[in-house]
């Protein structure tokens, strides 16, 4: 039987018709809805000095996943508590990579910190923060030390309550986070004589600022900005710092800095970072590694706080100060730190996050390689969620809630969610909630003369945190009997 040639078209073009409509690799990927980017620039000159705030007003027209083209990254905002639970719990194995930053690998020497890219060495440093630097048992044994550098700041605040000064409160319970932080970690407080404080400063305005080098690669070596110039400046000055502190801790023969960070991770030198029998290559502990993982861990911990009272009256009485073992009686305060960290997350975008393969996800395609950014300070308003007055600090919106700060619920997660979730979570909240406890327990706290609470600037500044741009100046009075 003869086949007529109409018979074969009809049929190779039925076929073709077949695989146009149903193989996807002919189909163009869709990409998440997001603003049409300029050449070169993509969307990097929209961003502004404060890109929680742009990226929440862009994702308004665009939608909660919104993809964007920062230079000649490709970049997708998560800005709805449900996207964000697909991206940081059901698909988290594929988002917990990192872009790679070219001034964390500058500050943290080539990367081998723990904010770096993930892999098996970022596991195993992961591993070991999780088992020997920051379980609860440590965070717990330092609650001796902690006492100790709050009463130096309540005698301090005390001595200018009896002289009449106003406070810049800001700067206190910045340098009380900061001291708390580098005693755990290197054995000493900013005020001795190790002074890591300016260093760590330009870090996190180094790493929080958006480089045009990571987005533009042809422009990396010009370093127009001088990012990569400062960033090689800290490292050498926080090195001279660190090598000291790790001599000290080597030839130590007091037992003075015992458990501490520093003299836990040299307890671990020449040893395996990552131990599996499958992990290629086998990272061994030497000083270079302690050294990065001690600097991020410090950077990390430097986030801001701010303060409230009330049921901590009824709770612990106006004979004594607070201790660690009140914290969980303070019902209340607990809701005035949820309350702070949703308006206020100290990272408002996390720390950006990476796809480490390509992904469908909500009829979208999620191309490898893509930037991912969750705005937690968007989701911290989220009108859907926090349907009562969502820009008002109204910490009672918490009472009989479930909702926590832990990474469960996905519309408050200061601390991020998932593999790439804070390991500093625990001490982080203890900290914030002593300090809160203390300062609003011993003292009443008012306006400086001449000052509205209509002058007080709330404004924020962006960087690896986001810290107040204004100080908040206060005059404390003492309200204890003790
Ligand atoms: C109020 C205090 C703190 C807040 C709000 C906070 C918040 C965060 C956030 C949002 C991230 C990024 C999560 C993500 O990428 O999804 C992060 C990562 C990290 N934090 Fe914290 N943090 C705090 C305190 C601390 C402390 C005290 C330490 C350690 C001493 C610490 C160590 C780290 C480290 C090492 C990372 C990187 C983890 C990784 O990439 O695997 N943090 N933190």
């Amino acid at each position: 039987m003869e086949t007529s040639p109409l018979a074969i078209l009809s049929t190779t073009l039925l076929i073709t018709l077949y695989f146009f409509r149903h193989l996807r690799w002919w189909q163009a990927p869709k990409l998440p809805p997001g603003p049409p980017p300029l050449p070169i620039i993509g969307k990097l000159h929209q961003l502004g000095n404060l890109p929680h705030r742009r990226l929440h007003s862009l994702a308004k027209s665009h939608g909660p996943i919104m993809f964007l083209r920062l230079g000649n990254k490709p970049t997708v905002v998560v800005s709805s508590p449900e996207v964000a639970e697909v991206v940081l719990r059901t698909h988290d194995g594929i988002f917990s990579g990192r872009p790679s930053a070219d001034v964390l690998r500058h500050l943290s020497y080539g990367n081998k910190g723990m904010l770096g890219e993930s892999g098996t060495y970022w596991r195993g440093v992961r591993k070991l923060c999780a088992l020997q630097l920051l379980s609860p048992a440590k965070v717990e044994s330092f609650a001796p030390m902690r006492r100790e550098e709050l009463g130096r700041v309540v005698r301090r605040v005390r001595a200018a309550a009896a002289a009449c000064e106003a406070v810049d409160v800001s700067a206190e319970v910045g340098q009380l986070t900061g001291d708390l932080a580098c005693r755990m970690i290197l054995g000493y407080s900013t005020n001795d004589k190790f002074n890591l404080k300016p260093g760590m400063r330009e870090f996190l305005n180094l790493a929080g600022a958006f480089n045009w080098a990571d987005y533009v690669p042809l422009l990396g070596a010009l370093d127009l900005q001088g990012i990569t110039r400062r960033a090689k400046a800290v490292n050498r000055a926080v090195d001279t710092v660190l090598e000291d502190i790790i001599r000290e801790h080597e030839e130590d023969t007091t037992g003075k800095f015992k458990g501490d960070f520093i003299d836990t991770l040299l307890a671990g030198m020449g040893h395996p970072i990552n131990g599996s029998p499958q992990d290629e290559p086998v990272h061994v502990m030497g000083r270079t590694n302690i050294k990065a993982i001690a600097l991020d861990m410090i950077a990390a911990s430097y986030e801001s706080s701010s303060t409230d009272r009330r049921e901590l009256e009824a709770t612990v009485g106006l004979g004594r100060t607070v201790e660690e073992a009140d914290l969980p009686k303070l019902n209340y305060m607990d809701m005035v730190v949820k309350e702070s960290f949703r308006l206020y997350p100290p990272g408002p975008l996390l720390i950006p996050h990476e796809s480490t393969e390509g992904i469908e996800m909500g009829g979208y395609y999620i191309p490898k390689g893509t930037r991912v950014i969750v705005n937690a300070w968007a989701l911290g308003r989220d009108a859907d969620t926090w349907a009562e007055d969502p820009e008002e600090f109204h910490p009672e919106r918490f009472a009989n809630s479930g909702v926590d700060v832990k990474g469960r619920d996905f519309q408050l997660i200061p601390f991020g969610s998932g593999r790439r979730r804070c390991p500093g979570m625990h001490l982080g909240l203890v900290n914030f909630r002593l300090v809160l406890a203390q300062l609003v327990h011993c003292f009443d706290w008012e306006l400086p003369a001449g000052t509205s609470p209509s002058e007080l600037d709330m404004s924020e500044d962006f960087g690896l945190s986001m810290p107040r741009t204004k100080p908040l100046i206060l005059r404390p009075s003492y309200r204890l009997l003790v």
